[in-house]
């Protein structure tokens, strides 16, 4: 555990390193007095143990959900009974025709109409974008020292706990908004008005969680408000953070790539309808969904810079891992996203270079990796509800800023992972666009 500390500023390519030489699987001791000891393992056998096979013996655990304490009694920091009606509602809510509609629309427009003219000046800082930085630094420092020290900041109220007070605050204020704000248009607006506008438009998913909360009678005052308050939240951070760290990679690669750039606008030329919209080129959601070379090279940078680089488990009963490993009650288990997409023995020799070809078949189909290889979206029970939001969403991106613009990283400025719970850039991604003839 010293050397995570040490190592806390590259951890994940540490921690490569450290599963590079033993064998896929290994068990990282702390001091005694700390109660530390963690297996870390990038074992695809171990994995799907995990995750599948045993998912009922390896929940994230009250430690989890003491780390992640911002993120309240949502989806991600749930167990049992509260995970499953929670899977189950975000599913419904997520499957309605009425949120595709409103997500095929809201894709296309977002783009072509927020983005796409911010592109052409300079962005400002977002509040609430950096409470949510803060707040996800501070807990990978829970991660790094033990418990008790951690947990003395926080009752000293210093150093990164007093980051994550103000950083709470900050994002508790932004929710209270976005949900006043909904609230006082559902009032405003007539029911007759509404239903058309949804029929048309579809329905986004704040609209569907406050309808649905409304008809359960137990939910009233201070409940419905914090189950509202802690599922925007945990919607918001699964699918802002992880989608622009995402892009942020996958722009990086291709500038890097330039023929794997060439490749994408190829197929935007050959596979896509555009309009011309005020001066730039938009795409229609539906025509994306087909695009097999652009899938695949997002997938590929995915399998390079997962968003969530690691994530962990407890244990319930003593049980043998895949390994040989035995594990105990109230030890964690750690497995690396990160360093599974770099370990030549799952994906080859060529493992750190951007391939999207590795992702097409001969007959230019996707090809299907199982979810214990390519673990980006996790696996089994608890598999990301937003996969294919996040692909609707990142393709739509991807496709307008490659096809309008030409991309180049600004000369000297460094690129390297931050140590945080997402793999966010540390000095973000400074570019130049050019706007493409
Ligand atoms: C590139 C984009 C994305 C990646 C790589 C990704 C990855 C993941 C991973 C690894 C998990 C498991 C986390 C854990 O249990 O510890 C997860 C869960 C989840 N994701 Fe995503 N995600 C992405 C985008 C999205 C989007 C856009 C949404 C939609 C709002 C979303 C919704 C969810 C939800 C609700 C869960 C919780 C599932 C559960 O616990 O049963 N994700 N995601």
């Amino acid at each position: 555990m010293p050397s995570i500390l040490f190592n806390s500023p590259c951890l994940h390519d540490w921690f490569t390193q450290v599963l590079k030489g033993s064998r896929g699987t290994v068990l990282l001791t702390g001091p005694w007095f700390t109660k530390t000891d963690a297996f870390l393992t990038c074992d695809p056998a171990n994995v799907h143990h995990i995750l599948v096979t045993k998912f009922t013996n390896y929940p994230k655990g009250p430690e989890y959900s003491e780390k992640f304490d911002v993120l309240g009694d949502g989806i991600f920091n749930s167990d049992s009974t509260s995970w499953m009606i929670q899977r189950r509602t975000a599913q419904a809510h997520m499957s309605c025709r009425e949120f595709r509609r409103c997500l095929a629309r809201t894709s296309k427009e977002m783009v072509e109409k927020r983005l796409m003219p911010t592109l052409e000046h300079a962005c400002d800082e977002v509040p609430f974008a950096k409470a949510v930085d803060d707040a996800e630094e501070a807990i990978v420092f829970r991660y790094i020292v033990p418990g008790k020290i951690w947990k003395l900041f926080r009752w000293l109220k210093i150093g990164k706990e007093r980051k994550l007070v103000k950083a709470k605050e900050t994002i508790d204020q932004f929710i209270s908004q976005c949900i006043s704000l909904k609230l006082e248009e559902l009032k405003r607006v007539p029911i007759e008005i509404r239903e058309k506008n949804e029929a048309e438009k579809g329905k986004d998913l704040l609209t569907s969680y406050m309808d649905s909360t409304q008809q359960e009678p137990e939910m009233e005052g201070l409940k419905y408000y914090k189950s509202l308050r802690d599922t925007t939240l945990n919607m918001l951070i699964a699918g802002r953070d992880t989608t622009s760290a995402s892009l942020t990679w996958f722009f990086w690669l291709v500038t890097k790539n330039p023929s794997v750039e060439t490749k994408i606008i190829e197929e935007l030329k050959t596979k896509c309808l555009h309009v011309q919209s005020m001066n730039l080129v938009a795409f229609e959601t539906s025509d994306l969904c087909g695009l097999v070379y652009l899938h695949a090279a997002l997938c590929e940078s995915l399998r390079l810079y997962p968003p969530l680089p690691i994530d962990q488990k407890g244990v319930l009963q003593p049980d043998i891992l895949p390994s040989g490993d035995a594990v105990k009650p109230g030890e964690m288990i750690m497995y690396s996203i990160y360093a599974m997409g770099r370990m030549e023995w799952i994906w080859g020799e060529d493992c750190l270079e951007f391939k999207p070809e590795r992702w097409i078949t001969t007959e230019n189909e996707l090809k299907f990796e199982p979810p214990n290889k390519f673990i980006a979206f996790n696996a089994g029970p608890r598999t990301c509800l937003g996969k294919d939001i996040a692909f609707t969403q990142m393709k739509a991106v991807a496709a307008a800023v490659l096809y309008n613009f030409h991309v180049q990283v600004v000369e000297g400025h460094q690129v390297s992972p931050k140590t945080s719970v997402m793999l966010f850039m540390k000095y973000g991604l400074k570019v130049r666009l050019m706007k493409r003839k």
